[in-house]
């Protein structure tokens, strides 16, 4: 494989890394679900997930984070592309929200059938 391909690939990743870290500090919606994520992870351990539980815990997770940073990044276009009022607009900021909140209901579907019957075995 030639060097220069791994030294892209690896400028590439840089770069995503970047993006994701500028996520976290500047979006409140992403500092959220970046809380919500580690609490899971940890009532994950408590719960002692298996490997199956995992997976889709992490699926749950990595659906909401990922279609959040597609969301934040449509937003910066759209504001790049018109600062005023516009109805089109108000369609694609809506439609990417649409998309998050859609993700955020199948996380908490997928926790609470992951964790509600322990909890409830607990109590009983
Ligand atoms: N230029 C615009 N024209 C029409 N409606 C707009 C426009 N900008 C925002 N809106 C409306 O306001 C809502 C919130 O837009 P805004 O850009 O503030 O997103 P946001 O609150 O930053 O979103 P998020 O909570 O995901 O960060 C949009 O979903 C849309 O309904």
């Amino acid at each position: 494989m030639p060097d220069s391909f791994l030294k892209g690939r690896m400028r590439s990743v840089g770069i995503a890394l970047r993006g994701l870290v500028s996520l976290f500090r500047s979006e409140p919606n992403m500092q959220v679900h970046a809380l919500a994520a580690l609490l899971v992870t940890g009532l994950g351990f408590l719960a002692e997930l298996s490997p199956v539980e995992w997976i889709l815990q992490n699926l749950a997770i990595g659906l909401v984070i990922g279609l959040e940073a597609i969301n934040t990044s449509i937003e910066e276009l759209a504001n790049k592309v018109e600062s005023r009022q516009d109805p089109q607009i108000k369609r694609v900021k809506d439609y990417g929200a649409a998309a998050v909140v859609f993700a955020a209901v199948i996380a908490l579907i997928t926790g609470g059938l992951l964790y509600i019957p322990r909890a409830l075995s607990l109590i009983s």
